[in-house]
C-alpha cells in the first residue's frame, strides 16, 4: 500500500466522508477534530469515575494536535473532570467544552455561565423520584454541577430500570425546565439551549476551519453528526466516525466511517497522522 492509499481503518464509505478525508489531508493545518469523551476515546466502564482514555489515544491527539488547526473534544462531562480523568492537558492547545458546550476549558481555565434555577429543583427532588420509581439496587444519582444523570448500568437490569424512571424523570425534566438526554444505560437532566452540534458549529466558526472530523458513540453526538451535515452545505466537507458499541446502533448508522470503540479510534488515529505526515524520506 502507498502513503497516499487510505489504511484499512482510515476508509470512509461514503462520497462525503472520502472528499472530507481529501480535505483534511490537503491542508491538515486549517482542519478540526473533535472527539466525544466517553465510549470513544475512553472505553466504558462500570462506574464513571474510573474512567481512563484508551491505551495511547492521548499520545495519538497530541502528535495530532501538531498538525491541525484545531483538536477538541466535546462531552457531557464537565470540561474539567474530562481533563483531569483523560489527562487531556497532555495536549498542546486543546480545546475542551464541557456539559454538552455550555462549558469551554483552555489552558487550565474553565469558562462557564451559571446553570438555571431547574438544576436545585431536580437536585433537590431526584433521591425521591428514583426510590419512588421502584428502579432495583444499582441505580445511582450522578450530579455533575450543572446536571444530573441516573445511571443503571450497575443495576441488576439497566434496561428494566430505565424504563421504570422514563415517565417520572420527563415529567420532572418538564417541570425544572431542563432537557432530558438519553445515553448509554443513563438519562441525563440537563439545561436546554445547547447541544454538541451548536457547540461543534462555533468553534469550526471562531477557528474559522476549512475541514472537519468529528468522531462519537452514543445519541448526545448525534446533533454534532447532524452539524457536520449542515457544514458541508456551507463548503466545510466533513468526515464523521462511529466509535461503534452494541447498546447504540444509530450512530454507526449515521456515520461516514466506523470503528470498534476507543481502540479502533486509537489506531485510526495513528494511521492518519502518518497519512498527514506523509512517506519518511
Ligand atoms: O459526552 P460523553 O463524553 O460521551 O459523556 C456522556 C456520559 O458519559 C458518562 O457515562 C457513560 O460512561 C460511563 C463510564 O464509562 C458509563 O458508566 C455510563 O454507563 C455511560 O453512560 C458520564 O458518567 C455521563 O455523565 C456523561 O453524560
Amino acid at each position: 500500500m502507498s502513503p497516499a492509499e487510505p489504511g484499512p481503518l482510515l476508509s470512509p464509505t461514503t462520497d462525503a466522508g472520502r472528499a472530507a478525508l481529501t480535505a483534511l489531508l490537503d491542508d491538515p493545518s486549517t482542519a478540526l477534530t473533535g472527539f466525544d469523551f466517553d465510549g470513544t476515546l475512553a472505553p466504558i466502564v462500570a462506574d464513571p469515575r474510573d474512567s481512563a482514555p484508551q491505551a495511547g489515544i492521548v499520545e495519538a491527539l497530541a502528535d495530532l494536535a501538531d498538525l491541525v488547526g484545531t483538536v477538541a473534544v466535546i462531552t457531557g462531562r464537565p470540561a474539567e473532570t474530562a481533563v483531569l480523568l483523560g489527562g487531556l492537558d497532555r495536549v498542546p492547545g486543546i480545546v475542551v467544552l464541557g456539559h454538552y458546550g455550555a462549558e469551554r476549558w483552555v489552558d487550565g481555565r474553565v469558562i462557564a455561565a451559571d446553570p438555571p434555577p431547574g438544576v436545585a429543583l431536580v437536585r433537590s427532588e431526584l433521591p425521591a423520584l428514583v426510590e419512588a420509581s421502584g428502579a432495583p439496587a444499582g441505580t445511582w444519582i450522578e450530579d455533575k454541577g450543572r446536571s444530573l444523570a441516573v445511571h443503571t448500568r450497575r443495576a441488576e437490569d439497566p434496561d428494566r430500570a430505565l424504563a421504570l424512571l422514563a415517565e417520572p424523570l420527563k415529567e420532572l425534566a418538564e417541570r425544572a425546565e431542563l432537557r432530558l438526554e438519553p445515553g448509554r444505560m443513563v438519562i441525563e437532566l440537563r439545561p436546554q439551549g445547547v447541544d454538541k452540534g451548536a457547540a461543534l458549529t462555533s468553534l469550526v466558526e471562531e477557528r474559522a476551519a476549512r475541514s472537519v472530523l468529528y468522531a462519537g458513540d452514543d445519541l448526545g453526538d448525534l446533533p454534532a453528526f447532524a452539524a457536520v451535515t449542515a457544514l458541508r452545505e456551507r463548503d466545510v466537507p466533513g468526515l464523521t466516525v462511529c466509535s461503534s458499541s452494541d447498546e447504540v446502533t444509530e450512530v454507526a448508522d449515521a456515520a461516514d466511517l466506523v470503528v470498534p470503540g476507543p481502540a479502533g479510534l486509537a489506531e485510526l488515529l495513528a494511521e492518519l497522522t502518518k497519512r498527514i505526515r506523509g512517506p519518511v524520506e
